[in-house]
């Protein structure tokens, strides 16, 4: 039996488009963020989803996310689960600065080591391998069997936090993984076999 997997990246926030490094800081999303959002779950309606269990981090733009698409599907009171373990990679001390300052601070290379090295933290915060550290294991334990039984399950969450899953789900090195990028809204299905390997993926871009 196949079950499937949609991952969401929240729509733009207001720390997006400030330019913020944002992280833990709970942040809401802009109008466009609600748009992408709504779109988002009008894409996944047209693809005549429902969704059988939805799961989503402890921060606002990610709930808000979550609940555009289950409220375009028709599902607005499917049980969701919140979860501190999808939430964005912590910041650390570069939470709230702004990312061209940052730059002009401690240099191009550097921060682009914080951003997107895989085993690299910012300073006070956590590398995409730590975030990992934390999702992997809660998909494992709490999301894997409602999609291997041959459930649907929508998961809205962060940029870094959905990048780690897509690392475990594609089998992809520490290298491979930090030159995805994730674009907000964009809806990424998977459908995976009983035996938990990935069966096909769709990138449902703008
Ligand atoms: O937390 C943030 O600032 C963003 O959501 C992700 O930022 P990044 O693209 O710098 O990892």
């Amino acid at each position: 039996m196949s079950g499937t997997l949609v991952l969401v990246r929240h729509g733009q926030s207001e720390w997006n488009l400030k330019n913020l490094f944002t992280g833990w800081r709970d942040v809401d999303l802009t109008e466009l963020g609600h748009n992408e959002a709504k779109e988002a779950g009008q894409k996944l309606k047209a693809r005549g989803l429902k969704f059988d269990i939805a799961f989503t981090s402890a921060l606002i733009r990610a709930q808000k996310t979550c609940q555009h698409i289950l409220d375009a599907v028709g599902q607005s009171d499917l049980k969701t689960i919140r979860d501190q373990a999808l939430n964005e990679r912590d910041y650390g001390d570069l939470s709230g600065l702004n990312k061209d300052d940052a730059r002009k601070k401690w240099g191009e290379d550097q921060v682009h080591i914080w951003r997107r090295s895989y085993d690299v933290p910012p300073p006070g915060g956590e590398s995409l391998k730590d975030t990992g550290a934390r999702v992997w294991p809660y998909y494992l334990h709490d999301m894997q069997s409602h999609v291997l039984r041959g459930g649907t399950v929508l998961v809205a969450a962060h940029g870094n936090s959905l990048r780690a899953l897509i690392m475990a789900l594609d089998g992809k090195s520490g290298e491979e993984i930090v030159k995805l990028e994730l674009g907000t809204g964009v809806p990424v299905i998977y459908k995976l076999n009983a035996d938990s390997t990935v069966a096909s993926k769709d990138v449902l871009e703008n």
